[in-house]
């Protein structure tokens, strides 16, 4: 389906409009200070521009897709949730502010929200219908790889905002948590990594009928900076986000050391856990004994239309407990990445893996890291003549 202007009608306009700016990227500093500073007219006029900026800033990168893929029904289906939230956003462009529209936008964020819950799972569908009905060459890969990244970083950014928002402001009482909107000004690390190795270990035990334990070891280099209470180290930082890129890595390696080694063995090498504050980075580092991977197939783990596999039905979810449809991984890394942190993969094959989430010490240098649609990323998608 061409999307054009007059199919689009006023909308195309508003999309040319919005998308001429670009996201104004926020530092985990500034989400902390605006939160406890807490004004939902200032939030509300921020927002009511920048989600429309960043809406159709990913919305003009969808027009762009390869046309095979872009005609495929599971991408309608997502890029008709985007046009529906976009209208029903930019309709608090010119309203006036009072208690009424503050209530509606509340409301309005919350709709969007649950809108587009299921899109990462539509999207996955979109490609594999791609790939049930055309050959895909490398250069459909590449844009294709290229756009799920920015696509999904940009619903990263989007949703943060919204959470941010209606955390602080949607009437939720706060109770005595100290934290700021989804963010914790002193998450415990290390009570983040074991919460996510037990509930990965649940998987596995309930499966392989056993798991490999974990043993966590931790480094706190001595800089110049506030004594920490005791040596815990905390990191102001998004602990559901901290928690999705855990509990994937754990079942990855839980997954590896169970396979490698059997189901008879009777001990599984531990998974260790280094986690270590420097000056810049905080490091976790996962390493298993799972035999690892061939270098060559690394990379693969990340790529979004090799690992684009059916999805689990219900019925069997149960039985392989540990696999999703394989976006665990580049989804993980974009959790990382959008905070300026990242996520290797260090593989010995006939050995083991580690995996090493970096994260950014400094809240000042904890910002978000965007997509911008402007000439240079549309040139990524046009394919040479
Ligand atoms: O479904 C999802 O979302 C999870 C999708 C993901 O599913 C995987 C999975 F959990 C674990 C592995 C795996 C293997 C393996 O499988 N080794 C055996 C083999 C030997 C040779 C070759 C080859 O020659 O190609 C390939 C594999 N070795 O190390 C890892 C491994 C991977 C990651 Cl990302 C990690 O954080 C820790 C690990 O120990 C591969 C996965 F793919």
């Amino acid at each position: 389906m061409k999307l054009t202007r007059n199919c689009l009608g006023n909308i195309g306009k508003m999309l040319d409009f919005y998308s001429q700016f670009n996201p104004s990227p926020l530092s985990i500093k500034q989400f902390i200070d605006f939160g406890l500073s807490a004004c939902e007219r200032k939030s509300f006029i921020f927002l009511r521009k920048e989600l429309p900026v960043r809406l159709a800033n990913i919305m003009k990168e969808i027009h762009l897709l390869p046309e095979n893929l872009l005609k495929m029904p599971s991408v309608g289906i997502v890029n008709n949730l985007y046009i529906t939230s976009f209208e029903e956003i930019i309709h608090f462009e010119k309203v006036d502010v009072n208690e009424t529209t503050l209530d509606k936008f509340c409301q309005a964020l919350i709709k969007i929200r649950n809108r587009h819950t299921d899109v990462v799972q539509t999207m996955a569908q979109g490609v594999l219908e791609l790939k049930e009905s055309h050959d895909v060459d490398i250069q459909t890969e590449n844009s294709i790889q290229y756009f799920l990244d920015r696509f999904f970083m940009s619903r990263i950014s989007i949703r943060m905002l919204i959470n941010q928002h209606t955390l602080l402001f949607g009437g939720q009482l706060n109770g005595h948590s100290r934290h700021v909107g989804c963010i914790d000004p002193s998450c415990d690390v290390i009570g983040v990594i074991k919460d996510a190795y037990e509930n990965a270990r649940f998987l596995c035990d309930q499966y392989y009928l056993a798991s490999p334990e974990l043993r966590v070891k931790q480094h706190n280099g001595k800089f110049e900076q506030k004594l920490e209470r005791s040596n815990e180290i905390r990191i102001i930082y998004v602990p559901s986000h901290l928690y999705h890129m855990l509990f994937e890595l754990f079942k990855n390696s839980m997954r590896a050391v169970m396979e490698h080694h059997g189901c008879d063995s009777d001990n599984y090498p531990p998974l260790e856990v280094l986690l270590v504050r420097g000056k810049e980075d905080i490091c976790v580092k996962i390493s298993d004994r799972g035999g690892g991977i061939p270098r060559s197939q690394t990379d693969h783990l990340f790529k979004y239309m090799y690992s684009t596999a059916p999805q689990p039905s219900k019925s069997d979810a149960h039985t392989v407990p540990l696999a999703g449809y394989g976006y665990g991984l580049p989804l993980s890394r974009l959790y990382a990445r959008y905070l300026h942190g990242d996520i290797v993969l260090l593989s010995c094959e006939g050995y083991g893996t580690d995996a090493i989430i970096y994260l950014k010490a400094l809240s000042t240098e904890a910002n978000e890291l965007l997509p911008i649609f402007n000439k240079t990323s549309s040139k990524f998608y046009r394919t040479p003549v």
